[in-house]
């Protein structure tokens, strides 16, 4: 064997992926998000899933949602970082200028902020479950304003499995 090997994931298969696997840290019950923010030049910059900020227990505030709970003093909304945000936060290397984000939810209006304001300049999304509400309406007006790119992910049709 003389050549290189043929079936070697692309880079948005690996990126997507590291975002997928990111979202199984996830203990929100209902919709687990991950999000990998990567360099110009392909390199992993910071990683986040959705959960409640550090010294929030995952055991004592509630996960319910809103029409679960109706008061959104006991719903998960107020508490929830989302994985978009969180990979944002959690990046200590200065600048995201020019950077790139994988995320598996289309980012809300919130994050879209987070996103500009960062100099995150292009989104790659798995699903868009959300899509057409008031939040992600306003999500896609201030990205498109900004000039932020985006679009979906297109899966390759193949698994990719781990065994760890
Ligand atoms: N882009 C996103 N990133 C996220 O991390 N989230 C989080 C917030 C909640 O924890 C959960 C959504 O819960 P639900 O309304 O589908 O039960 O996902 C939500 C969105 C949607 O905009
Ligand atoms: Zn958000």
């Amino acid at each position: 064997m003389t050549g290189k090997r043929e079936d070697y994931i692309t880079w948005d298969e690996y990126f997507m992926g590291v975002a997928v696997l990111s979202g199984k840290r996830s203990k929100d019950p209902s919709t687990q998000v991950g999000a990998c923010i990567v360099s110009q030049d392909n390199k992993i910059l910071s990683m986040g899933y959705n959960g409640f900020p550090l010294g929030c227990s995952d055991d004592e505030f509630p996960w319910g949602r809103d029409n679960e709970a109706e008061d959104p003093y006991n719903a998960k909304y107020f508490y929830s970082t989302h994985s978009e945000l969180n990979a944002i936060l959690n990046y200590r290397g200065g600048s995201l200028e020019g950077s790139k984000l994988y995320v598996t939810l289309f980012p809300c209006n919130e994050c879209a902020k987070a996103i500009i304001q960062s100099g995150i300049k292009t989104i790659v999304y798995g699903s868009d479950k959300y899509a057409g509400t008031p939040a992600v309406n306003a999500s896609k007006r201030m990205l498109n304003a900004a000039g932020v790119r985006y679009y979906q992910y297109q899966p390759s049709g193949r698994k990719i499995e781990i065994e760890v």
